[in-house]
């Protein structure tokens, strides 16, 4: 499958949210990435299910929702209604992982794994299955424009294999630090998804740096 593109809102200007989203729209991205910070399990703040409802409906990309929250079982229905297609937990957030994932899926949306850049990928072994994606993040998740952490590359060879082995579906996305320089080595590891906030929002043009993206070759 040709790789997709998730801008993240993030590093819009929120100021002037307007133009970012009919950016957003007009461009080649493939979904939109809402990160939801809640100040615990990560320690800074950003938005939340407010954002999420008045968004929906203006932003014709789906909604790929990055909970970094505590308790996340709590909020799933909720994100639901918010209008998230697809929800991704963290596993370091959820001791009950299988039970959260089904609960996702049988709300109608597509679950996802997240794994802390310290978490191995061999802790999937027994939960790769349950999964429509794993994200695998290549910095510590609680803020954009840091530098991407370089084990990443590994992390998602490592993915692939697995996912092979045990035969199952899950796309691979990566988020934090993408830009022209990291994207094709991703690409070239296999991932599916590639998140990006700061390199296409402090772009002088957004919509050509994520054509750009798009058109990068694995
Ligand atoms: O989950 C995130 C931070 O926790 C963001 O999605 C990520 O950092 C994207 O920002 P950038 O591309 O600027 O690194
Ligand atoms: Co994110």
């Amino acid at each position: 499958m040709n790789h997709l593109i998730a801008p993240s809102l993030l590093a819009a200007n929120f100021a002037d949210l307007k133009t970012d989203l009919d950016m957003l729209n007009r461009s080649e991205a493939d979904w939109l990435h809402l990160d939801i910070m809640d100040g615990m399990f990560v320690p800074n703040i950003s938005f939340g299910l407010p954002v999420l409802q008045s968004l929906k409906g203006k932003v014709n990309k789906p909604f790929d929702v990055h909970l970094m929250i505590v308790q996340p079982d709590r909020y799933i229905a909720d994100f639901k209604a918010a209008g998230a297609d697809w929800l991704n937990v963290h596993y370091e957030a959820c001791p009950h992982l299988h039970r959260t994932l089904q609960t996702i899926r049988q709300q109608g949306m597509k679950a996802g794994v997240t794994l802390n850049p310290h978490t191995p990928v061999s802790l999937l072994e027994e939960i790769i299955t349950e999964a429509d994606l794993v994200l695998l993040m290549s910095v510590n998740p609680g803020f954009g424009g840091q530098s991407f952490i370089e084990n990443t590359y590994h992390k998602v060879e490592q993915l692939k294999e697995l996912i092979l082995k045990k035969n199952s579906q899950a796309l691979i996305q990566v988020d934090g630090g993408v830009d022209n320089h990291t994207a094709p080595g991703l690409l070239k590891a296999g991932a599916d998804v590639l998140v990006a906030g700061s390199y296409v929002f402090r772009s002088t043009d957004p919509i050509e740096t994520i054509a750009q993206l798009k058109q990068l070759k694995c």
